[in-house]
């Protein structure tokens, strides 16, 4: 086997010769015949030389074929035009004639042209001949067999068109890189040795290689840029957005204290001045009144505040009032009520083996007489089964034994109509931890009377308390007796409502408009919430409104009020203990109203699913628990 010293460039005349043989094979030749991709045939090639002793790849042998293809071509041309001096442009002439003389006509552009890589058609380049390897001679030093020997430079298979100056007898062509040995002295006396050593010192594999190489650099360093740029944009919103953000700010706070000096202006002084309260964002909501054209939303609504003046609430100038929109979270698509079923339930008191009874609430209700024992009975067990630890109800003697008898779980005190009725109940005050005033109380004047000092004694000890029904009455004769305590809560059913608003603005509220109405009425109140019952139950601090209209049914039982009064007895002692810093922002009285609001709807949704027609408020009653559940604690 030969000992392969042609590493590099070099082919030795003995590893040419190897080569045609092997390329002139009668296989070889048929597989490269018409097949343009011919990679596996110069596969086929290097591997045969191999075996010969000569280690080439593919490539290279492919290359030197198409080398020699082109000299014999040229040295074919040459032989016509120079007379017999073929030999010296093809060393290899016969051979290559007597191989290529079975094979169609070769079309010099083909050995010309560059083509796909690995390919016969391919762009080898290369300068053959003396002048091709004294270059070498001199860059390298290296020629094992000198005489025998042709330098050969292999250029990678990309296009890339070298307009070389050849000189064929007396035509002179610039034509795509050529060799002869005519042009190789042309070269050496119009060009400087120098360029061709500099050709073979860099060949094209390492221009092509530091062309990409600095394509690729190119490349990534646009992306760092863009990256750059993208993080400048963001860092230039977020800005902007702070920058909003603190201006909204600002208008809210202004707002906020012309709101407050208007509805100073509008009520009468409360003797609890209404909490500074933390206004959130705005949100463009389906149960916001009105002026919800510009919305923010912000990632933390406990943090941020905008305030929007919205609607002048009273057409005289000195009763400006401003309308807050709130919004939670995404409620401006999901709605306000899902944010407030959310406060809902963190007010909810986990249950606890370490707590002791009344923990949860202790709650009086100050109602029933002889004709309305249902009502006040409705409120309190409603108020335990949602979850108060202890129900008491403050009626008339001849009231208490029918209530008594209605449940045991309730203690009932015959006080009502006593001549000490105040300082009888006043004595349980302290142990209650919120009050609804007026299930069946009837309009008894003595009994309104005291209803009204037992409300002022409640005030003073900062208890939550929920006015309904005949308390309600009593409010619209004498709506000082609440106007301003901020603890207090209204619910009123269209009728109660007419008759408080009449009282109150001394004309006929607009029943076009229920919130604009109610929010009018809380205003006019000293900002109490106001809850007004119907079809949608509208729920209003005189600074915001939410409707709730969780589904109910069209069954419209008298009691379902009383339900909901109870109910918000307790919710509104949770809500008044909440340590959730949202809730206290957004009014404990709303989160309250809200709850119990749901509750009674989906007690009322139920109860009707099971009884239809004949559903009763007892039936109600009998599905707070699920209720509750299904809304509070799923
Ligand atoms: N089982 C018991 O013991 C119960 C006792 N209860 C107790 O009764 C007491 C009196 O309360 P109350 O609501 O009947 O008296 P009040 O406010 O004068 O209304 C009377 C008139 O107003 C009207 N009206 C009512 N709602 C309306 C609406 N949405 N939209 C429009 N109109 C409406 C209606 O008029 P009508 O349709 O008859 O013309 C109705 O007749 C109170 O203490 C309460 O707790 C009740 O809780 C029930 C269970
Ligand atoms: N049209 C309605 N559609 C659905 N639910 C309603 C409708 N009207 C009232 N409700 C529900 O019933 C609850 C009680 O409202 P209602 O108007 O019956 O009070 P009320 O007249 O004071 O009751 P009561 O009979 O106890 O005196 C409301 O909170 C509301 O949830």
């Amino acid at each position: 086997m030969h000992a392969n010293t042609t590493r590099g460039f070099l082919w030795s005349d003995v590893e040419t010769r190897t080569l045609l043989n092997i390329w002139g094979e009668q296989d070889i030749q048929t597989a490269l015949d018409g097949n343009f991709r011919n990679s596996f045939v110069y596969r086929d090639v290097a591997r045969r030389l191999g075996v010969m002793g000569f280690e080439r790849t593919p490539e290279q042998c492919r290359v030197r074929i198409k080398s020699l293809k082109r000299q014999y071509l040229l040295a074919k041309e040459g032989n016509l035009r120079n007379n017999g001096q073929y030999h010296k442009i093809c060393k290899f002439y016969d051979t290559m004639e007597r191989i290529l003389s079975n094979r169609p006509a070769i079309d010099p552009q083909e050995l010309m042209d560059s083509g796909a890589g690995g390919e016969e058609p391919g762009d080898g380049v290369e300068e053959d001949g003396e002048d091709a390897q004294d270059a070498y001679s001199e860059s390298t030093g290296e020629c094992p067999v000198p005489a025998e020997t042709e330098v050969k430079l292999e250029y990678p298979s990309i296009p890339i068109p070298i307009p070389v100056k050849v000189t064929v007898g007396n035509n002179s062509a610039s034509v795509r890189p050529n060799n002869s040995s005519q042009p190789t002295s042309n070269l050496s006396s119009s060009r400087p040795k120098r360029t061709r050593k500099r050709r073979a010192n860099f060949p094209m594999e390492k221009l092509m290689e530091q062309f990409l190489e600095q394509s690729a650099q190119a490349e990534e360093s646009f992306y760092r840029m863009e990256e750059q740029r993208l993080q400048a944009e963001d860092r230039r919103r977020e800005a902007e957005h702070a920058r909003e953000l603190h201006m909204l700010q600002m208008l809210g706070q202004m707002f906020s204290n012309i709101s407050s000096a208007s509805h100073g202006s509008a009520a009468a002084p409360s003797r609890t001045a209404p909490p500074a309260r933390v206004p959130v964002c705005t949100s463009a909501s389906p149960t916001c009144t009105r002026g919800q054209s510009s919305h923010l939303r912000h990632p933390s609504p406990q943090a941020d505040c905008v305030t929007q003046q919205s609607q002048l609430l009273n057409t005289d100038p000195q009763a400006l009032a401003f309308e807050r929109y709130y919004s939670f979270g995404s409620s401006a698509h999901r709605g306000m009520g899902d944010d407030f079923l959310s406060l809902v339930k963190s007010i909810v008191p986990p249950l606890s083996s370490k707590k002791h009874k009344g923990q949860d609430g202790r709650i009086g209700i100050i109602g029933g007489c002889q004709e309305y024992t249902g009502a006040p009975y409705f409120a309190a067990i409603s108020a335990l089964k949602v979850g108060a630890d202890l129900s008491h109800v403050f009626c008339t003697r001849d009231a208490a034994t029918v209530i008594k008898s209605y449940s045991p779980e309730l203690i009932v005190h015959p006080v009502l109509d006593s001549p000490n009725a105040v300082e009888e109940i006043e004595k349980w005050l302290p142990r209650l931890h919120g009050l609804v005033v007026g299930p069946g109380l009837g309009r008894e004047d003595s009994l309104l009377k005291t209803a009204k000092e037992v409300i002022e004694k409640s005030k003073a000890r900062d208890i939550p308390i929920v006015i309904d029904a005949d308390g309600l009455w009593l409010v619209s004769q004498q709506p000082s007796v609440i106007q301003g305590y901020q603890k207090g809560i209204l619910t009123p059913n269209f009728m109660e409502f007419t008759r408080l608003y009449e009282a109150l603005h001394h004309e006929p509220m607009d029943s076009s408009d229920h919130q604009r109405s109610a929010m009018q009425l809380s205003v006019a109140m000293g900002n109490l919430t106001v809850v007004l019952k119907g079809e949608q139950d509208v729920i209003t601090d005189g600074n915001k409104v939410i409707s709730c209209s969780v589904e109910g049914s069209g069954r419209r039982c008298g009691g379902q009020g009383d339900l909901l009064s109870g109910s918000m007895g307790v919710l509104a002692h949770w809500a008044y203990t909440s340590s959730t810093g949202m809730v206290k922002s957004v009014n404990p009285a709303m989160v309250a109203a809200f709850g119990a609001c749901s509750l009674t709807r989906q007690c009322n949704s139920q109860a009707f699913h099971r009884h239809g027609r004949s559903t009763t408020t007892s039936d109600m009653i009998q599905e707070i628990g699920s209720a509750f559940k299904k809304l509070f604690e799923s």
